[in-house]
């Protein structure tokens, strides 16, 4: 398929006149302090961020109503959800009852053995799925009725994925890849081209945006990954395993980079692991076993892990 087909399938797919209702204008989320990514950078495109101009009108004109800690308001809200799965006449909850909010700001890590039920509740945070039973909400909407379009709209508009089962499309060019999300937002192409050279060159791939995801490698491609979830400025980013098949180097570049956009941006980062190593990075620990929450817990970030 070519960049415009896949443009006009998901398109098509995923009602854009409901897309277009509700477009993220974008903010501005960088300065030249998160070049984290040096080695191949080329700094050029750093000077005109295509993100700074609408700065001050982005949240208002959005449609997002951005909720601050001072509210009270949960960002996002699972109240005694749960997840079946059916497996012909057999049943498995995945999830019993869980019950968390999430604050805007904040930096979470959910914390579990394999098989616990974190890629499923990651699901759920991420409007990828519904509940079987309970409610979730986001920004006060309870997505649990939501239709599939009306599910991509919020998604589209609220949070970057950076999911290992997130591939990048393998026909595309790594600037296409990144491209995608803002054409199919009908960004306009010359701005979206722009954003897309600026957020390759913040990861330190500008040299690599003419190749293809099977001409980079594991590390290379998370950062592209990253850089696509960023394209729209979404309010929240969701990881699963983000460091997963990542050398140590690298993996501790993108963690440090989703430090950075939690400390400079404000960004609401929730992170799913076994790792227990991310919990530095983490305000609370949400520890999950047999799809229950065992234990949620406040940390002073950066703080040592003292378990
Ligand atoms: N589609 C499905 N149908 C049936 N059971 C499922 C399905 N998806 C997940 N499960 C089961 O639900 C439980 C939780 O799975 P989940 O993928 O959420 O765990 P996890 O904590 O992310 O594991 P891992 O760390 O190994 O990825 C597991 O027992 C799994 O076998």
């Amino acid at each position: 398929m070519t960049f415009t087909e896949i443009i006009e399938t998901f398109k098509t797919k995923l009602n854009p006149s409901k897309i277009m209702d509700s477009l993220e204008k974008t903010a501005s989320f960088y300065d030249e302090s998160d070049k984290d990514f040096g080695e191949d950078d080329s700094g050029e495109d750093l000077k005109n961020n295509p993100y700074s101009n609408s700065a001050s009108d982005s949240v208002k004109s959005s449609g997002l109503t951005r909720i601050t800690r001072d509210e009270k308001e949960p960002l996002i809200k699972l109240t005694d959800v749960w997840k079946i799965y059916q497996m012909g006449e057999v049943e498995f909850a995945a999830l019993k009852g869980i019950n968390l909010e999430i604050y805007e700001g904040e930096f979470l890590v959910v914390l579990g053995p394999s098989g616990s039920g974190k890629s499923t509740l990651m699901n759920l945070l991420g409007c990828l799925d519904i509940p079987s039973e309970g409610t979730v909400y986001l920004n006060s909407e309870d997505i649990s009725e939501l239709d599939e379009s009306e599910l991509a709209r919020i998604r589209g508009q609220m949070i970057g994925f950076i999911f290992q089962s997130f591939n990048l499309i393998p026909t595309l060019s790594t600037e296409e890849n990144v491209l995608l999300p803002l054409e199919f937002q009908e960004e306009n192409r010359e701005i979206a081209r722009k954003k897309a050279t600026y957020l390759l060159d913040i990861v330190g791939l500008s040299e690599k945006k003419h190749n293809l995801p099977s001409q980079l490698s594991g590390g290379q491609r998370q950062r592209v990954a990253i850089a696509r979830s960023l394209a729209v400025n979404p309010p929240i980013i969701l990881a699963d395993e983000p460091t997963g098949n990542l050398d140590t180097k690298t993996g501790d570049y993108i963690l440090e980079f989703l430090d950075g956009l939690h400390k400079r941006e404000g960004k609401t980062i929730i992170i799913v692991t076994h790792d227990l190593d991310l919990v530095k990075y983490a305000t609370r620990v949400v520890y999950i076993r047999d799809g229950e929450i065992e234990k949620i817990e406040t940390r002073i970030k950066n703080e040592p892990n003292m378990n």
